[in-house]
């Protein structure tokens, strides 16, 4: 297999300075599902499809971000093989380019809830035709103290449990971990209370979620619009104790969330998510420190290969 190991964005004009018009893959090979032989597989479709296609490994978190900061990154199809918050981190450099390439998904990734939202294939042949093809939507996404999401951010029990679930049990057991590490976090917790202002408007809640997509943590709607949708929406649950986190997982599941006794689903385009004391943060899976956030709808949008 043909692979370049990656040495950061200043590499970029000197290793492949005519790569214009090719398509280059970045790869996290630390995310879940990764499989050096179904890129290699993506990548020879590609070549047999005419396109000139070169695969690149991260070595560090932070990487990805940093290729798609460059401006003169020189390629008209940059495509993340990752997941979600891989994804993130190419959105993060792009915010800094004042032209960025088109961006693909190659779906891997523990959940990847973007390419169930996008309804991104999921096979080597399917991928590399939808790259070829060169159709794209404007992937829109919001701002949390400045750092782009195109999932969510959110602030509360769920990102207590993106801090506190160990890399190796999601690698061993994927989503399972997260139900795992819930369930031990959501006993001995201290819960605390958020103070959400939507558009100037004050409430109060244990948890609150900005979001950006339809889905949330998988196949579960959480509102209306998407990810190529303009606009976000802000989720605020009324408590967190088990009993009621349990009934909201079941709303979640049944996609009436919005319905649940003591939720809230609205529209916004700046918010802030306060706490008295410091509350976990995560944006798009990973975590993101603490409050407090400055949550923020934004024009700005990337070109995203889609079916
Ligand atoms: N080579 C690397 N070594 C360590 N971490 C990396 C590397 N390359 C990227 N990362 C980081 O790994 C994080 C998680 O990766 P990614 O989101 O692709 O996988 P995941 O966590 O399994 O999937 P998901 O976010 O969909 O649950 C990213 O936020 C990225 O910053």
């Amino acid at each position: 297999m043909r692979l370049f190991w990656w040495s950061g964005a200043a590499a970029v004009r000197t290793m492949v300075p005519d790569m214009a018009g090719k398509v280059l893959i970045v790869a996290n090979p630390t995310s879940g599902g990764y499989s050096a032989e179904f890129l290699d597989d993506v990548r020879n479709r590609l070549e047999d499809l005419g396109c000139k296609t070169e695969i690149r490994l991260t070595r560090r978190a932070g990487e990805i971000g940093d290729i798609c900061a460059d401006p003169s990154l020189p390629v008209q199809t940059l495509v993340v093989a990752g997941g979600d918050g891989s994804v993130n981190e190419a959105l993060t450099g792009f915010q800094n380019h004042p032209a960025p390439p088109q961006l693909g998904i190659i779906p891997f990734g523990t959940a990847n809830v973007l390419a169930l939202e996008l309804g991104l294939p999921r096979n080597a042949k399917a991928i590399a035709e939808l790259i070829r093809r060169g159709k794209t939507r404007q992937l829109h996404y919001g701002l949390a103290n400045g750092r782009p999401f195109v999932l969510m951010a959110s602030a509360g029990f769920d990102a207590e449990v993106v801090h506190a679930v160990p890399l190796s049990l999601k690698r061993r057991l994927g989503k399972l971990a997260y139900v795992i590490t819930a369930l031990r976090t959501g006993f001995k917790r201290k819960s605390a209370s958020l103070k959400v202002i939507l558009d100037g408007e004050e409430l109060t809640g244990k948890l609150a979620v900005a979001s950006n997509a339809r889905h949330y943590g998988g196949p579960f709607v959480i509102c209306p619009g998407g990810a190529t949708d303009p606009g976000l929406h802000m989720l605020v649950l009324e408590r967190d104790d088990p009993w009621s986190s349990f009934c909201y997982g079941v709303a979640l599941l049944m996609g009436r969330i919005h319905k649940a006794k003591g939720a809230l689903v609205r529209p916004f385009k700046t918010a802030s998510i306060l706490a008295t004391g410091a509350v976990a943060a995560q944006v798009d899976g990973d975590p993101f420190g603490a409050t407090p956030l400055e949550i923020r709808q934004t024009d700005k949008t990337v070109p995203i290969l889609a079916p």
